[in-house]
């Protein structure tokens, strides 16, 4: 599986797990929209729900700050995914769901499509890497056994449920 980044670099560069992912040869970082490959984007404004039923060649995701992070932002080739209900395990967002940072958002796309192996390397290379791992450990799994997109939104709103409780 490929992970490519459109790498917007409005954000602290300190901080930027994309960045981070590029320094291990784990992504690529592109800063033209142009070089960026067709692939599926994860976009949180995406209708569709990524499920084990979506191409896992190349996922791609828009690395920018949350407030540039609107729907036109995400003007990318290829189908559009957004993740289900997973909560961030990083220290700026943790405990918040859908708001995941891109190397969370890699892991759990790669998990969903049955890359388990490479949402724990992602994961490794942060020291909060293992908090995503444990606090989405049951619906990852349930996510990565669904058949299509139907599926995981059916046992996202068991989730989301819970959450409202
Ligand atoms: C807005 S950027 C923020 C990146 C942050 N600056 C960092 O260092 O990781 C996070 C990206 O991860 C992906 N992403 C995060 N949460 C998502 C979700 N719920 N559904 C789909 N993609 C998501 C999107 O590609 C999104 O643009």
């Amino acid at each position: 599986m490929e992970l490519h980044v459109r790498y917007e670099g409005d954000d602290d560069p300190d901080k930027c797990t994309a960045r981070k992912l590029a320094r291990f040869d784990l992504a690529a970082l592109h800063r033209s929209p142009r070089s960026v490959p067709s692939g599926v984007v994860l976009d949180p404004h995406a209708e569709r729900a990524l499920s084990p039923a979506d191409p896992d060649d190349v996922l791609v995701a828009l690395d920018c700050s949350w407030e540039t992070a609107e729907a036109e932002a995400f003007k990318l080739d290829g189908p559009h995914r957004a993740l289900p209900f997973l909560v961030a395990g990083n220290p700026v967002s943790h405990g918040t769901p859908f708001r995941l940072n891109t190397a969370e958002a890699f892991a759990a796309g790669a998990y969903i499509l049955g890359h388990e192996s490479l949402a724990a390397e992602l994961m490794s290379k942060f020291r909060w890497g293992h908090t995503f791992l444990e606090l989405n450990a049951e619906p990852l799994e349930r996510y990565a056994g669904c058949a299509d997109s139907a599926e995981v939104v059916a046992v996202q709103q068991e989730y989301l449920d819970l959450a409202e409780e």
